[in-house]
């Protein structure tokens, strides 16, 4: 496959982007005062602070959320349902971890101080969007969930950490009985829904949180199962270019391939062409030198037989801001679920979109 796809048309069918958006937040400047020095940082989402190193204790009722901003989030989520719930989100110092947390105290939901994280950074406290949160390793998190859960026991967890924790995470919640929501991607895929089928909780499970691309898939989807086979003999072209810190293939990929293999046509997922060179994404992809370090452009090609008909599908993101929004949209909607016992107990971001979950 060549650079061709990516700009073979000019004009393509669909296309999703909030470039616009993100162009604005591009520009945001954070400035923290650490140990009275005033620092200045332009960011996508505000840096998180490393504050200092201590010993891992025991989480305790101290260190819960302020209460101040327990009883405010009532009243800023849904009153009539008296919904309020902390969140605990794992990979909190990760790009989205903390895009999450800023956009969970934006929507008044109480951030638990305590998050799992690498091996590297086990013991440290950082600060993300003026929450100081305990990192635990690997070492120990099931009495440290046990005991969050105690005292927490309308928490909902929000993983957002590295694909090779994904199984291990899912089997720990669920042993816990904590409901998480999982936005990871990776992993295995049938193992984690066989974790989720064979225990009682409640888990959202989606790799793609933003509530556009969500739309976009599920036509897709709807599309396959109207016209089945309709793109028979049609060969597919996918290209995805994500920051080079990406560790696994694009999990959204993945599941709009699922879409038009249904509309028969035949692809493996290994030839997904991965473009993870800043370069090429600057040249090739067109993606906006001040997005290089955090976006994810998508384009599917297809072709017929006779190479006379071709169809374009494009969707490009820009930031982070659309999936952490739509990952407390998931969260809410979760909690709701639990809070009413629902029978239905693992849910997709479709879900949240077919049920109008959305703020
Ligand atoms: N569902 C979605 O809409 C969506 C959107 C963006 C990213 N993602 C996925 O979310 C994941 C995280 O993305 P990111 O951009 O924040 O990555 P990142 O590399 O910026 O952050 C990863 C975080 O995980 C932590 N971590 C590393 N090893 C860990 C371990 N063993 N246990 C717990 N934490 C560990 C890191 O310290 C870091 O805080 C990726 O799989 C990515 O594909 C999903
Ligand atoms: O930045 C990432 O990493 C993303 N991962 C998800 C995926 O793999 O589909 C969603 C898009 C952003």
């Amino acid at each position: 496959m060549s650079s061709s796809i990516l700009q073979s048309s000019p004009k393509p069918l669909f296309f999703i982007s909030n470039q616009k958006q993100k162009t604005f937040s591009s520009s945001l400047h954070v400035s923290q005062s650490i140990n009275g020095q005033q620092f200045h940082k332009p960011c996508f989402s505000k840096p998180f602070t490393l504050v200092n190193k201590k010993p891992i204790t025991a989480i305790t009722a101290t260190q819960r959320i302020d209460k101040t901003l327990a009883s405010s989030s009532s009243s800023a989520m849904s009153s009539e349902e008296n919904l309020s719930f902390p969140i605990m989100v794992n990979g909190c110092t990760g790009k989205m971890g903390k895009a999450v947390i800023e956009a969970g105290v934006s929507a008044g939901l109480q951030v638990l101080p305590a998050s799992f994280g690498s091996e590297s950074k086990a013991g440290e406290i950082v600060e993300v969007a003026g929450k100081e949160i305990r990192i635990y390793g690997p070492t120990g998190r099931e009495s440290i969930l046990t005991s969050l859960l105690k005292e927490n026991p309308n928490m909902i967890v929000i993983d957002f950490t590295v694909p090779d924790a994904v199984n291990a995470n899912a089997e720990l919640y669920s042993k816990v009985g904590v409901p998480f929501v999982m936005g990871t991607t990776g992993g295995d895929l049938e193992m984690l829904y066989d974790t989720m089928e064979n225990s009682k909780g409640y888990a959202l499970i989606s790799p793609q949180m933003g509530k556009q691309v969500v739309a976009f898939i599920a036509a897709m989807d709807i599309m396959a199962e109207q016209f089945p086979g309709a793109f028979s003999g049609y060969t597919l072209e996918v290209t995805e270019s994500h920051q080079a810190s990406k560790l696994d293939t694009s999990g959204t990929a993945k599941n709009v391939i699922k879409c038009f293999q249904k509309l028969g046509l035949s692809y493996d997922l290994d030839q997904i062409q991965q473009i993870r060179d800043p370069e090429q994404q600057l040249e090739m992809v067109g993606v906006p030198e001040e997005h290089l370090l955090l976006h994810a452009f998508h384009v599917y090609h297809l072709t017929s037989p006779d190479k006379t008909v071709s169809f374009e599908f494009q969707h490009n993101v820009c930031g982070n801001s659309t999936y952490a929004e739509g990952t407390i949209d998931a969260a809410i909607f979760l909690a709701k679920k639990v809070q009413s016992q629902a029978e239905k107990r693992i849910y997709d971001m479709g879900d949240v979109l077919r049920e109008g979950n959305m703020r």
